[in-house]
């Protein structure tokens, strides 16, 4: 994969020609060269000359060599340029007074790369209303001073800054910290690691690497529901941690309470200390962040009326509207066309369509009970009557046809009702849909309705 990205290169470099000009492009980018792309983290590694001139072009070209990559390989999360080999020397021949010599330790072992992403950092993360109690939750993990809550549970849906904001502390945490270890990484790769290391009979290993941390960030934890040995290995690693002061912060997609299928001993470690919520974007906010990345590129004119725009019709999350402006401006830089509200209807049209609101299960319920001319009550109600409970079932039909929420989800949104209960009203719509055109009219009528 790292040669068919290599094979990229020149087209990437191309692009940036045309759009650069090629006064810039020959100045900086040309003595640059292809490194490696790793197709795991997505970061595509550049080498040039010196480590002044890597320096100068990730911080004044970094953005456009992005989009210009992800222009032609979509899966390019960052780029990073580095110095090539040999850049020590070329630097210090071309400096006038000779530079002390290095200590061979020094030459033989370079500072390692920080493994987090320096572009996830605090100065980075806008704070508007909707994240500020997980902003500076976050930011308390990262100072010196023991932090008042620990763990740190940061829950959002997807898109929302909290990957964002784990690289952000792991970052500020190391700064201030500069020899502590810090771990970060994603609840799948927890469970990939703890088998590998039960299968290769490494546990040892495993358990002492990860007890080792001084601050343990976790991503993604819902990938452990249903997973009890993973679970249990979790519960240790996490009481350890806690048990000798260390920093524990970990990211999922719901509030502890609505991980069905998590042990309780492990949600209440959870819970214990604070849950800091990331709410939807709020236009303020999302405004914020278009006009912070157009700021980082002052060679690219967006009209206000295009920010608007954007703003208004990428709603949901901050990926999806990061991922519009970029495939606009990448659109408008390689074909060389200005921005503008045409371009942007035209080349968003899908993009738009993809990120209209999701129906949610409460318009899901009023819309049954509208159609059907009951009180909404009922649908949580114990009442097995048929005029309420067949609405009952159309709606929890509904739920799991138009929202991605599983069985036991949508039970407990219909009066704390058992999964099988809800995979029987499915099941029973489902069926009836074939037999009984009444129903299935009327179905189709209350889609309808909702998508209106
Ligand atoms: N408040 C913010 N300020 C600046 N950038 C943000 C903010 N919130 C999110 N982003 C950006 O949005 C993108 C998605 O964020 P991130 O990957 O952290 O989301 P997430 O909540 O971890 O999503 P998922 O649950 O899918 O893993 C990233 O590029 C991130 O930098």
């Amino acid at each position: 994969m790292s040669g068919d990205a290599a094979a990229l290169w020149p087209r990437v470099a191309e692009g940036l020609r045309r759009d650069l000009g090629a006064r810039t492009f020959d100045h900086w980018l040309k003595p640059v060269r292809f490194a490696d792309y790793c197709t795991l983290s997505g970061v595509v590694t550049l080498e040039t000359a010196s480590r002044f001139s890597a320096n100068w072009i990730n911080e004044r070209f970094g953005d456009r060599l992005e989009l210009a990559w992800r222009h032609h390989l979509p899966a390019v999360r960052s780029v990073l340029v580095r110095a090539g080999p040999g850049a020590a020397e070329r630097q210090a021949a071309m400096t006038a007074a000779p530079l002390p010599p290095l200590a061979p330790a020094a030459i033989a072992a370079p500072a390692a790369p920080s493994a987090f992403d320096a572009k996830l950092s605090f100065e980075r993360f806008v704070v508007a209303r909707s994240n500020i109690l997980a902003a500076n939750a976050a930011r308390r993990m990262a100072m010196v001073e023991a932090p008042q809550f620990n763990p740190l549970y940061l829950c959002s849906g997807t898109g929302q800054g909290k990957t964002h904001l784990l690289h952000a502390i792991a970052q500020a945490y190391e700064a201030e910290h500069p020899a502590a270890t810090i771990i970060l990484m994603s609840a799948e790769k927890f469970m990939l690691e703890f088998v590998g290391a039960m299968r290769g009979g490494d546990m040892m290993a495993f358990k002492a690497r990860l007890r080792a941390a001084d601050l343990l960030l976790l991503d993604d934890l819902q990938f452990v529901i249903g997973k009890n040995s993973t679970q249990e290995e979790l519960l240790h690693t996490i009481d350890d941690l806690m048990c000798s002061g260390k920093r524990l912060v970990v990211t999922a997609d719901r509030p502890p309470a609505m991980l069905d299928g998590v042990e309780a001993r492990l949600l209440s470690r959870l819970a214990g200390g604070l849950v800091a919520d990331i709410e939807a974007p709020e236009d303020d906010l999302r405004e914020r962040i278009i006009r912070q990345r157009l700021a980082a590129m002052p060679m690219v004119e967006v009209p206000d009326e295009v920010v608007a725009w954007l703003v208004k019709h990428f709603t949901r999350n901050i990926r999806e509207l990061e991922g519009a402006l970029n495939k606009l401006l990448a659109y408008a830089a390689l074909t060389g066309v200005r921005v503008d509200l045409a371009l942007a209807e035209d080349r968003l049209a899908e993009n738009v369509r993809c990120a209209r609101p999701r129906i949610t299960i409460d318009e899901i319920q009023r819309a049954v009970c509208a159609h059907y001319k009951l009180d909404k009550a009922e649908m949580a109600s114990k009442r097995r009557v048929r005029a309420i409970a067949r609405p009952r079932q159309v709606a929890m039909y509904l739920a799991k046809e138009l929202t991605p929420r599983s069985y036991p989800e949508i039970g407990r949104r219909f009066g704390g009702r058992d999964h099988s209960t809800v995979i029987h009203a499915v099941r029973t719509v489902e069926a009836l849909r074939v037999s009984d055109s009444e129903l299935d009219a009327e179905i189709a009528a209350i889609r309808r309705s909702l998508n209106s």
